[in-house]
């Protein structure tokens, strides 16, 4: 095979109903946020069945060019081992350079805590990764003392110099082109001399859901965060607990699999929903029940069935969901329009227009709007699925996939970013839909 077939996945496709259970790796944002947080913690901390992925690897690397011990340890996990983190000494100094990867969660979380040691510290990433907001991370570091050598673009690459200490205080940002900048320094407030009072002044601060995981998080492990106030959060200075817990599966990434269900008119099962998350992905939900889907959560075990048809919907605020919703969207029975997502213009990829022009490369019928799609049903054949290093595109090509013969999507391996099992588990759950062989014997 050359490699351009080999870059090319033939996606699974069925016609017949899934019907599977599946379990999914652990969750992106909350195994970097636990990271970080660990990093800074009063002691030891173990992170069990954390996402072991190219997002989490970078960030266990940059913890570790920092001067973090991360070690592998073996847990119960099934998917790898889990992490114990030795944190970080701040009276030791030194210069380093962080590769960013594609990983927002690095490029937005690590400048913060670098601010906090002593030395220059370099920042850059893929190529992509260039052309992502950055601008609030770079205003943000010099409006609480830190010097900053960048070239004025408001993008990667960039470098720190911290002086070892963050006096912190009130802070005014304007976090309209991703939550991730908030994030980011609430994460390291409560180490911050004076901590933070920070305020949001600026178009609405987008995936409000992840601030809110923050929040949480951050209280989990014993730091006083007040976000009583909209658009203001204050993180009271003082220590950051070290923990020992369980990172919670992975609910955006379960998406797709679920979707599979509505795509074929199928079941699929998802173990070890978490109670009571923070995590976007609870949405499914609700989302899914919008599009048609029977989904009912009992002993802890979320079940999706489709329906005959999905139905076309309108929906606020999909955040990271919405190229699964997409998918699903441009298979449904009526039109769809999705709204409050602006701001995926600076992800991965521009996924607004990534979406548009993929799924109307396969005779889709998709419009840009200012925030969103609109998505009108129309017939759609197979076809090359670009997916523009984007891990989520990826998973929407294979959806599409699941359903219309022919569809090849590029670059699967792209989903390693947050997901390195996804081609596997996929073909799993696709051959669940394959009609049952009654056997030979009968
Ligand atoms: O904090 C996080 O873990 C994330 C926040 C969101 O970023 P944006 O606010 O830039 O959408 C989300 O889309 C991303 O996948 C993960
Ligand atoms: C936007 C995403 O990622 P990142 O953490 O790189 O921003 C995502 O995973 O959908």
């Amino acid at each position: 095979m050359t490699p351009v077939e080999l870059s090319h996945w033939p996606a699974p496709f069925t016609t017949s109903p899934v019907n599977a259970t599946v379990q999914v790796p652990g969750s992106k944002s909350l195994t970097n946020r636990f990271l970080i947080l660990a990093s800074l913690a009063d002691g030891q901390s173990r992170l069990r069945a954390p996402l072991i992925s190219r997002d989490s690897a970078l960030m266990v690397e940059a913890l570790r060019t920092l001067g973090a011990e991360v070690t592998e340890v073996a847990g119960d996990g099934a998917f790898g081992p889990d992490l114990l983190v030795t944190p970080l000494d701040l009276s030791v100094g030194g210069d380093s350079a962080i590769d960013c990867g594609l990983a927002g969660t690095v490029m937005r979380f690590v400048p913060p805590l670098a601010a906090l040691r002593q030395g220059r510290t370099s920042f850059d990433g893929d190529p992509h990764a260039r052309q992502r907001p950055m601008r609030t991370v770079i205003s943000a570091l010099r409006g609480l003392g830190v010097d900053v050598e960048d070239d004025g673009d408001g993008l990667l690459p960039f470098t720190l110099t911290g002086t070892g200490s963050v006096t912190g205080g009130r802070l005014v940002v304007d976090a309209s082109a991703s939550s991730q900048f908030v994030s980011a320094l609430l994460l390291v407030g409560a180490r911050f001399t004076h901590g933070l009072h920070l305020e949001h002044v600026g178009p609405p601060v987008p995936s409000l859901d992840h601030i809110a995981m923050t929040v949480d998080v951050l209280r989990g492990v014993g730091v006083v965060v007040d976000d009583s106030v909209p658009n203001q959060w204050r993180v009271s200075p003082g220590r950051i607990r070290a923990f020992d817990l369980r990172i919670e599966q992975d609910l955006s990434n379960a998406g797709p699999f679920l979707a599979a269900a509505l795509v074929t008119a199928g079941t699929v099962r998802i173990p070890n929903w978490p109670e009571g998350t923070s995590q976007v992905g609870d949405q499914w939900r609700q989302i899914l029940t919008l599009l048609g889907a029977d989904v009912s959560l009992a002993q802890g075990t979320l079940t999706v069935t489709g329906g005959e048809t999905i139905r076309g919907a309108n929906l606020a605020d999909t955040s990271e969901l919405a190229p699964t919703v997409a998918a699903l969207c441009a298979l449904a029975d009526s039109p769809s329009t999705l709204t409050g997502i602006a701001h995926l213009r600076g992800h991965e990829t521009d996924r607004l227009k990534a979406l548009a022009t993929e799924i109307n490369r396969l005779g889709g019928d998709v419009t840009e709007t200012a925030d969103g799609l609109t998505i009108t049903p129309a017939p759609l054949h197979g076809g090359v699925f670009r997916t523009y290093e984007d891990h989520r595109m990826a998973t929407a090509g294979a959806i599409l996939g699941l359903a219309i013969p022919g569809v090849e999507v590029e670059n699967i391996g792209t989903t390693a970013k947050t997901m390195p099992q996804f081609p596997e588990l996929w073909a799993d759950l696709a051959a669940t839909g394959k009609p049952v062989d009654s056997g030979s014997g009968l």
